[in-house]
């Protein structure tokens, strides 16, 4: 009798919608399934997977814990993602559920598609697509362009062929989902999160199941055995990429760029994260997260931006023998000015 096939659960959403929190959430509550996680994440830094094996959980050890650190998953599938699970697929103890978190900026399409590729489909097939949204950027209006702005860039750039690359990419995630989770709920009252749910399911003609959620907590039980096998039904959920470029080679990040900011110790963190908000809003910078040395502190402080919002908690002490140092990555639209943002910041301390 052949085994019976593995189901992978993919995890996307925009940058810093909580796909770490809601992974780090679930793996304390898997019902005892072995659980095997890949991670991808934008920029250089490798902070997803410093939290997720700080998080000690018995059904998911930090072996079972692989990074993807070459690039965004939808670009790599063939050299990175498909190797990665024909190694995961060979090792004598098999997880009973794989989960697969995306970068912020990656398309679920291609990776969901390389669920079709023979060494793959005969062992794995694909539980459900779960798209987590920030309600609250949503509500503030991140994902809904200036329209004029964009027509009036387009009549001045005839090579522009779409629209937003934040909106598009938005859209694209929402389409590919078997299971939307609105996140963020802390943040909105009953009246904004009803909006937010009409705005997301505007955006795509496909009627996926919505959930409401704070910092991720949804039992495992709605997460996990959704038993979808999206992989076959991927050629209709098409990326405006797809739709636009029928045969054309996948997307690539160049309208998005990061670097790594290294820093000294910080002697105020509340005072650095206030005017660290003013630098996120004068640049435009989407997304910064690391860790930073406080001065005096035996534990390290975890810094999370999300837009202008900024979590900080101390999340373990250094290590002995660790090099301590602050270190944040940044990402930002591709015109974002690094010398000038990472030198704004650098001024902080
Ligand atoms: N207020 C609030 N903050 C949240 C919630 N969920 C997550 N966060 C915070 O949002 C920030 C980003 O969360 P992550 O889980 O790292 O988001 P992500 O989607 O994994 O981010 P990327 O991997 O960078 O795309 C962190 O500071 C979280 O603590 C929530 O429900 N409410």
């Amino acid at each position: 009798m052949s085994q019976q096939k593995i189901p992978a659960t993919v995890i996307t959403g925009f940058l810093g919608a909580g796909k770490t929190t809601m992974i780090r959430n679930l793996l304390s509550n898997t019902g005892g399934k072995k659980i095997a996680l890949i991670i991808n994440e934008f920029g250089d830094l490798g902070v997803d997977g410093d939290v997720l094996k700080g998080c000690g959980a018995e059904n998911c050890t930090e072996d079972d814990i692989i990074e993807l650190t070459n690039g965004c998953i939808c670009c790599t599938v063939a050299d990175d993602f498909i190797p990665t699970m024909t190694k995961l697929l060979e090792r004598a103890q098999r997880p009973d559920h794989i989960v697969i978190e995306t970068s912020g900026l990656a398309l679920p399409q291609p990776l969901v598609a390389a669920f079709n590729w023979p060494d793959i489909r005969s062992e794995v097939t694909v539980d459900g697509v779960i798209t987590v949204v920030d309600s609250a950027a949503v509500a503030a209006g991140r994902f809904a362009d200036d329209h004029d702005a964009v027509d009036a860039r387009r009549a001045d750039d005839a090579s522009l062929d779409h629209e937003s690359p934040i909106e598009e990419l938005f859209e694209d995630q929402l389409t590919c989902a078997d299971l939307i989770v609105l996140n963020k709920t802390d943040l909105l009252d009953g009246e904004g999160l009803s909006r937010v749910r009409h705005e997301v399911a505007s955006r795509i003609a496909r009627k996926p199941a919505m959930i409401e959620a704070r910092n991720g907590e949804v039992p495992a039980s709605v997460l996990l055995g959704l038993g979808i096998g999206t992989e076959e039904d991927i050629g209709n959920r098409k990326s405006h990429h797809e739709l636009e470029h029928e045969g054309a080679t996948p997307h690539d990040h160049d309208e998005f760029d990061s670097f790594v900011v290294e820093l000294g110790p910080i002697d105020d963190p509340a005072g650095f994260a206030e005017k660290l908000k003013g630098v996120i809003a004068e640049h435009d910078v989407l997304r910064l997260k690391g860790f930073a040395d406080i001065a005096g502190k035996q534990m390290r402080l975890q810094v999370q931006a999300v837009g202008g919002r900024i979590d900080q908690y101390f999340d373990r002490a250094w290590a002995p023998g660790e090099a301590r140092g602050t270190r944040l990555v940044v990402i930002g639209l591709h015109e974002m000015d690094q010398n000038t943002v990472r030198k704004a910041i650098q001024a902080l301390v």
